[in-house]
């Protein structure tokens, strides 16, 4: 695999290193290891049927909302998608689940090796809402310890139908140590942002150093809001 030019002038031994960047710790002469591009994420979707999985995933997927009656997902179905986080590409594959009661063992089996969840209510169902807690116990018991989980209120358009205040889903992402956003499939606010996040933890976990500060991802999704809303970014 090669290495990012970044990563390579650090990398190059120490008898091409500046002292000078040698004790200042430069970010851009540190040696980290090279990001594996042919490393496959997987990724689930899960959350109460109705919710909007299908919807957010066509909404990353292909840039569209496709309105009109809900045909509810069967079983299980994925799809690839790559994602560019600092100049690297970041293989995401990611499985829509079905909501249904009915699937629920088959979805299961699909836990185990996921190392991200996007976890979804719909903010104008309080049924989904408080069914989250449900989901995440379900999560803690199926799911690899170390999953990197992320809470969405999706179908923010829908304001006037609002039953859960952004604040409630804030106050129980913190509770769980998980990040947060809300998000709409239909106008396609946050979604990407959202993949974009686990992505991004996703790769910094591939080539964490053991001494390395850890990627925070709150941060990176409070600063990207913020970026999206001066500038029109998202
Ligand atoms: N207004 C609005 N409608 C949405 C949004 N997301 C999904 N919907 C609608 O909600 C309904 C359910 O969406 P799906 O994406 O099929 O839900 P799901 O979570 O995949 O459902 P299951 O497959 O049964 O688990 C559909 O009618 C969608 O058009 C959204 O962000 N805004």
């Amino acid at each position: 695999m090669e290495q990012q030019p970044s990563v390579q002038s650090g990398a190059s031994g120490p008898s091409a290193m500046d002292p000078a960047t040698e004790c200042g710790h430069s970010p851009g002469t540190v040696a980290a290891p090279a990001y594996d591009e042919d490393l496959l994420h997987k990724t689930i979707l899960v959350g109460d049927s109705g919710v909007g999985k299908t919807s957010l995933l066509v909404q990353f997927d292909q840039g569209k909302f496709i309105p009109g009656s809900f045909s509810a997902t069967v079983g299980i179905g994925f799809t690839n998608k790559v994602v560019t986080v600092d100049s690297v590409k970041v293989k995401l594959q990611i499985w829509d689940t079905a909501g249904q009661e009915r699937f629920r063992s088959v979805t299961h089996a699909y836990y185990r090796d996921a190392q991200a969840l996007l976890l979804l209510y719909d903010i104008t169902s309080k049924t989904s809402f408080d069914n989250i807690r449900a989901w995440l116990t379900e999560v803690h018991e199926y799911a690899l310890q170390d999953v990197v989980i992320m809470l969405l209120g999706n179908k923010s358009d829908m304001s006037s139908e609002r039953v859960i205040k952004q604040e409630e889903g804030e106050r129980l992402a913190k509770e769980y140590g998980v990040p947060f956003m809300e998000t709409s499939a239909k106008t396609g606010v946050n979604v990407e942002l959202a993949f974009l996040a686990i992505a991004k933890e996703l790769k910094q976990r591939a080539v964490q150093q053991p001494n390395e500060p850890k990627f925070q991802i709150h941060d990176f999704i409070e600063s990207q809001k913020k970026k999206s809303s001066c500038c029109g970014f998202m």
